[in-house]
């Protein structure tokens, strides 16, 4: 079902005692206030548990940041859905920027970390965008065509459904360069158009885009206005609960 979310990705940030506090602030601020907008963490794997404990009562998803594609074996260092999901993890992100910059990710493995997860009936966060070379080259489009179809079209309509996508131009990422609202909004509903085109309207009506990319408390709410857009995946600002909880209030009228 379609929802606002803003789900924070710490990324590897944080040691034990001050991903703790942050959750406690992030616990504290969601007793306090009503939020417009589902709000999701994604914390490093070693404190999943931690997180899930800190949550139990409040509406916070929590999400791994990787899983691996394959069920269970001789994978050192990899984590499954099945253990994820045997501590309560709502979802993971599936192939970030980071993940395809940093350890080869494609979209054939999103696409099977992505059936993974639905198989255990978890929450994929499938995770796409253009690198500054391939938007230079006026080649946006046609990248984020062929990610989603790699990475998605493979699902029948009613997993579909089920994902989140997070749309994260790689040259926004981390840099300060946020794409204007309106260059997020025009890729967010070609995204769109594309699910619709393959699976129908009402099942594209239906998913979540959030926007990735140096989303701050000062331009969170032009970005959440634009029709296509659903919510952030965001990064450097939510670890300071101050930025995080400003964001989350880009959903307040
Ligand atoms: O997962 C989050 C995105 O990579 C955005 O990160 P950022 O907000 O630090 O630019």
């Amino acid at each position: 079902m379609r929802k606002n979310i803003v789900a924070g990705n710490w990324k590897m940030n944080k040691n034990f005692a001050d991903a703790e506090a942050l959750m406690i602030q992030l616990l504290e601020y969601k007793k306090n206030n009503t939020t417009n907008c589902e709000v999701y963490i994604a914390p490093p794997a070693l404190y999943l548990t931690m997180a899930k404990d800190i949550f139990k009562n409040a509406e916070v998803e929590v999400f791994a940041q990787d899983v691996s594609e394959y069920q269970s074996g001789a994978y050192t260092g990899e984590i499954s859905v099945e253990m994820i999901n045997s501590i309560g993890i709502d979802g993971s992100l599936v192939s970030h920027s980071e993940r395809r910059q940093y350890h080869g990710e494609t979209d054939s493995h999103a696409n099977r970390k992505v059936k993974a997860l639905l198989d255990v009936g978890l929450t994929p966060i499938y995770c796409n965008g253009e690198t500054l070379e391939q938007r230079k080259a006026g080649q946006h489009f046609e990248v984020v065509k062929n990610q989603t179809e790699v990475a998605l079209f493979t699902l029948s309509a009613d997993e579909i459904k089920k994902v989140v996508i997070a749309y994260e131009p790689v040259w926004a990422i981390g840099t300060g360069e946020t794409a204007t609202p309106e260059q997020a909004q025009e890729i967010h509903a070609h995204i769109r158009s594309l699910i619709a085109a393959k699976y129908g309207q009402e099942v594209a009506d239906e998913i979540s885009i959030l926007y990735g990319g140096s989303v701050k408390p000062d331009n969170a709410k032009e970005i959440f206005s634009q029709p296509d857009i659903d919510g952030g995946l965001i990064g450097g600002a939510a670890l300071k609960i101050e930025d995080f909880s400003k964001i989350i209030e880009g959903f307040n009228p």
